[in-house]
């Protein structure tokens, strides 16, 4: 892929743009193989891989996390330079056309409603970064993170003129983030539209996203990993299912059926809220196995090791760090006959299989939900031998 951020040395975070897309997928691949090959030997050797799916090219990434720069007059919407001052990015080419046509409506929002953007080395300032997420509909969640709450009644006051200029805008809140470190968000989140969640349809199933919710960045590469773990659960047919580390519940609700219970846990009580409202919203639609859905708010580990029955099959989507060796040290012994370990991070997948020998890794794919870069998502089906 071209871009001109990269070639004039403005941007460097796709550090593989320069990799043919096809030849960094089979890198990536090679990498993962050998991870795995390497953690638990002869184990990975029966893994059947299917063909890695592959992402658009341009225009996948469907969340933007910008830094503010500049000033009020002419902000930036981008990434910060070694030395504090804002780039501006804002015609990247790996958002899709709608979440890009927002960028510059937002930078004329900083203008008119005096946001003044924040200057990392004076910590000086208010508005520090601006998320965005597009859903598959068109519409748009815009979140502002600034430092106080200071310019809160003007962001009010002006929210009919940007409503005008982005009527594609469903979600907006202001993120506050008093402390001056290098983190995204702060917090405490105030919704300032009708609306606090924007609903993401993934093929037959909405996932209602609050601000403060993981989403995949990727939809389109997400809506796949959905179905592909849904085939693999089906083929299994078990009558109780988890999803640890459901989020919003993506997995847990792609995975209904008839005579099946599904229960999702997750630690981020926002989140379980919104994968109720999604199961209610199938069950009044007369999903099968809708009504059998279960949101429980809790640590993943502490949760699983207190529950008395045993499910059919697990589902495993835990942040980068891994599901670590307590957990895997349950499944382990559980006597779970399924496991799907969905990983952004082969290195603590690699380690985590490692961890649990009765279970014999059968099928995997790679899913391409991080282009440019040298990150992707991993799939593998696991099975007690
Ligand atoms: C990679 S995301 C996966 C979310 C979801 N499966 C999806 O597809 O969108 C990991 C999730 O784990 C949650 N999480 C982090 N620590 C946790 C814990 N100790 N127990 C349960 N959930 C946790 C995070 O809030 C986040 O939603």
């Amino acid at each position: 892929m071209q871009c001109a951020y990269y070639d004039s040395e403005r941007c460097r975070s796709c550090t593989l743009i320069p990799v043919p897309h096809e030849r960094q997928v089979a890198d990536k691949q090679a990498a993962l193989e050998s991870l795995l090959a390497e953690a638990i030997g002869e184990r990975a050797a029966g893994i059947g891989w299917l063909a890695p799916m592959l992402s658009a090219e341009q225009g996948f990434r469907t969340k933007a996390k910008m830094v503010v720069g500049g000033t009020m007059d002419a902000p930036t919407v981008g990434i910060l330079d070694a030395q504090g001052r804002g780039v501006d990015l804002r015609d990247c080419p790996l958002y899709p056309a709608p979440l890009a046509a927002a960028f510059p409506v937002l930078a004329e929002f900083v203008h008119v409603a005096r946001l003044e953007p924040y200057d990392v080395p004076g910590r000086r300032g208010e508005l520090k970064h601006l998320i965005v997420t597009l859903a598959p509909d068109g519409a748009l969640m815009v979140r502002l993170v600034m430092r106080s709450t200071e310019a809160l009644a003007r962001i009010e006051k002006h929210l009919p003129w940007l409503l005008e200029r982005l009527p594609s805008l469903a979600v907006l809140s202001v993120n506050v983030l008093p402390e001056h470190k290098a983190v995204l968000e702060g917090e405490r989140e105030i919704v300032l539209t009708e609306r606090g969640s924007l609903a993401m349809g993934m093929g037959d199933v909405v996932l209602h996203l609050r601000p403060q919710s993981f989403f995949q960045t990727n939809t389109a590469i997400a809506r796949e990993l959905y179905a592909q773990v849904a085939g693999w659960v089906d083929d299994a047919a078990p009558a109780v299912v988890w999803d640890l580390y459901c989020g919003v519940g993506g997995f847990a609700l792609h995975c209904l059926a008839e005579d099946r219970a599904v229960v999702g846990v997750e630690v981020s009580e926002q989140a379980i809220e919104s994968a109720r409202t999604s199961a209610e919203e199938l069950v009044r639609a007369g999903r099968p196995g809708a009504d059998e859905a279960l949101f429980v708010a809790a640590d993943a580990t502490v949760w699983a090791r207190e529950q008395e029955l045993v499910p059919d099959a697990v589902i495993v989507n835990p942040p980068r760090r891994g599901i670590g060796a307590e957990l895997a040290g349950w499944l382990e012994s559980s006597g779970v006959g399924t496991v799907v370990y969905s990983s952004c991070n082969a290195v603590t997948l690699a380690k985590d299989l490692a961890a649990m020998p009765s279970l014999r890794p059968v099928r995997g794919r790679l899913l391409d939900m991080f282009p440019h870069t040298a990150h992707y998502e991993a799939v593998v089906l696991l099975e007690r031998i």
